[in-house]
């Protein structure tokens, strides 16, 4: 009982628990996290990745990732800066441990938005998040919301779809991810997501903010 007792309070005391949003390139996991930061913007902090890989029309240096060249990124991971790091699609990206520290000294909830290598990395660390993989319905319809999105070349286009095929079957590998969400009509996705966060949710609003 009393183990009980102490694991409940330092689980409250140690802060709502972070969550890995994974999944293919295109599956969506951008579209349902912005919902996401957008409905409860008090209550989620991004955790801001570096990458290699050259900024898209509209995204911000700071907010959507750390823009950094080759040197700079593989100096950062020398130096121990970083918590996992990958190479996808040509690109290196990185979560920091200033990224994750600057989202829960605000006691927020932490999301990262890594890829596989990523969600492997993080598992032989002590974070110990929610992980929730976001998949398309099919790869047919994967493809379709790539080639839309208009921000890739042909060349990482393919790159991503195949990343895509060795994602979409570890995702349904036994203990991988607590919640697999299959992104097909976008609202009811996101109730989904919202179902499977609501109890760290609630612990957030039930927590003073801290500044
Ligand atoms: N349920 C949906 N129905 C139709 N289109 C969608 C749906 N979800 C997302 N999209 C669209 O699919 C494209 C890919 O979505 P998004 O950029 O969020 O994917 P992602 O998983 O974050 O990709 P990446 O890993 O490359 O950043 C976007 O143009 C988005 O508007
Ligand atoms: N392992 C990590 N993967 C990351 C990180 N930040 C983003 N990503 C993943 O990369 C791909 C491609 O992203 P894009 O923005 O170029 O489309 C996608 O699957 C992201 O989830 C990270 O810090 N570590």
């Amino acid at each position: 009982m009393y183990m009980r007792y102490f694991s409940r309070l330092f689980s409250a005391m140690a802060g709502p628990r972070p969550v890995v949003l994974s999944g293919p390139s295109g599956a969506g996991k951008s579209t349902l996290l912005k919902k996401l930061m957008k409905e409860y913007d008090s209550v989620f902090g991004f955790s801001v990745s570096h990458t290699t890989r050259k900024p898209r029309p509209g995204e911000v240096n700071g907010k959507d990732y750390h823009y950094v060249s080759r040197e700079a990124m593989q100096a950062g991971i020398d130096n121990g800066e970083f918590i996992e790091n990958a190479v996808f699609s040509g690109n290196m990206y990185g979560t920091s441990k200033a990224a994750v520290q600057d989202v829960q000294a605000k006691n927020l909830i932490c999301i990262l938005d890594i890829d596989m290598q990523g969600v492997r990395n993080i598992k032989g660390t002590d974070l110990n998040p929610i992980y929730i993989s976001i998949q398309p319905p099919s790869m047919h319809v994967l493809e379709k919301r790539l080639r839309d999105r208009k921000t890739e070349c042909e060349e990482s286009l393919q790159r991503r779809l195949q990343a895509a095929k060795v994602d979409m079957e570890l995702s349904k590998e036994e203990g991988m991810f607590d919640v697999v969400i299959i992104n097909n009509h976008l609202d009811d996705a996101y109730v989904q997501l919202k179902d499977s966060l609501l109890e760290e949710i609630n612990k957030v609003k039930q927590t003073p903010a801290s500044s």
